[in-house]
């Protein structure tokens, strides 16, 4: 049985020139559990995750895997899965031989193969090649590739990003599965509707700071609930609510105030003369609580403009470094790579920091 060993970011920050990615960010990811690591794009989610793969260097603080850097881990391959962005193969080339080669270097038994295959749910399109699979197999192929060393850690950015219904059921139970199994599992997203079904915990980031971290249940009621108002006379109810200094917007069915306490509201209409039709409390649901977090994150410095170029064209056609070492399967190509630069590069190129 793989063992899980904690993820820990501490005072991590990374500045690429005038801009901040990522701001101070300390959370630990627990084993035997899945954890989402959410934000929306531009928050920082990926160069975190570079950062605690070895692929970039902090400006200050350690990513860690149980106190150990990824360059300093004696096997990579068995103790941290890895995947960022979707994961790209050759396309002549079947699932079954992409994987060997990998177990080749790794010292690993072909039977390692067969098995992540079947694992995924490929062991039937093993000897097909690359080219003729759905973006949903290829995801399990991506998945298959990270699970082969057998590791206790899984980090896997945006794995759901483009799944159909069913491949986002599968991957869901996946994940529950793997985390069972006493692995550390950490899954990034930009939505938290695309998660939440499938973790335990979230870290939220906006901006590259950490806006919450806890379970889904303690996000529900981080962000205060509002109480819904209304009076056959909107205006006046308005007119009070200003002059009492809450502050509101106008709904479908009612004002909504910012205010958690529905008698206080009532009050005030009572003594102002003012009828009221409608008064609910109403609790910020999960989306809504995820978006106000964000949507508030504190600016960290310069632009949040994503400049990454996408090379879908080298994509394509380009094979993952098959290295011992680089249990990491893609890495997004860095801005100012040429056209045509394979992205499944493992450098620790810190010339990334002059940017
Ligand atoms: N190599 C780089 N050079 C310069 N700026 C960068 C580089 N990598 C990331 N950034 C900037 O850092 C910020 C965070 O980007 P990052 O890709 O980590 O966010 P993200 O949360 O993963 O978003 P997305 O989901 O869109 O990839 C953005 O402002 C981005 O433009």
């Amino acid at each position: 049985m793989p063992t899980g060993v904690p993820i820990e970011f501490s005072g991590v920050t990374k500045r690429f020139g005038a801009v901040t990615a990522v701001a101070d960010l300390s959370f630990t990811v627990e084993p035997g559990r899945v954890t989402g690591f959410l934000g929306p794009n531009g928050a920082g989610k990926t160069t975190s995750l570079r950062m605690l793969l070895g692929l970039v260097r902090p400006t200050s603080g350690t990513a860690t895997f149980g106190g150990t850097a990824y360059r300093d881990l004696a096997n990579p391959l068995t103790t941290v899965g890895a995947a960022l962005e979707a994961a790209s193969f050759h396309p002549g080339r079947t699932a079954h031989n992409h994987l060997r080669v990998y177990a080749a270097a790794a010292g690993l038994p072909t039977s390692r193969v067969d098995e992540v295959l079947r694992r995924v749910g490929l062991g039937e399109y093993a000897k097909r090649r690359v080219g003729g699979y759905s973006l949903g197999m290829r995801q399990r192929l991506g998945l298959a590739y990270t699970l082969l060393g057998d590791p206790g850690v899984l980090v896997l950015d945006e794995p759901i990003n483009g799944l159909d219904p069913e491949g986002i059921k599968w991957i869901r139970l996946f994940l529950r599965e793997l985390a069972a199994e006493g692995r550390t599992v950490l899954v990034s997203s930009h939505l938290l509707s695309e998660v939440q079904q499938s973790v335990d915990e979230v870290v939220i980031i906006a901006k590259g700071r950490l806006v919450h971290r806890g379970t889904l249940a303690t996000l529900d009621t981080e962000v205060a609930p509002h109480v819904v108002v209304d009076s056959p006379d909107r205006t006046r109810l308005g007119e009070v609510l200003t002059a009492e200094g809450f502050e509101f917007s106008t709904g479908r069915t009612g004002l909504l105030v910012a205010e958690g306490d529905p008698g206080r509201i009532g009050h005030l209409a009572f003594v102002n003369g003012v009828e009221i039709s409608m008064l609910q409390r109403q609790k910020a649901g999960l989306e809504e609580s995820f978006l106000t977090l964000v949507d508030g994150g504190e600016v960290v410095g310069g632009s949040t403009e994503t400049t990454r170029v996408t090379d879908a064209a080298a994509d394509a056609t380009a094979e993952p470094a098959a290295s011992v070492d680089a249990a990491v399967s893609t890495e997004p190509p860095a801005p100012e790579a040429p056209a045509g630069e394979s992205p499944g590069r493992h450098a620790d190129h810190d010339g990334e920091d002059q940017r």
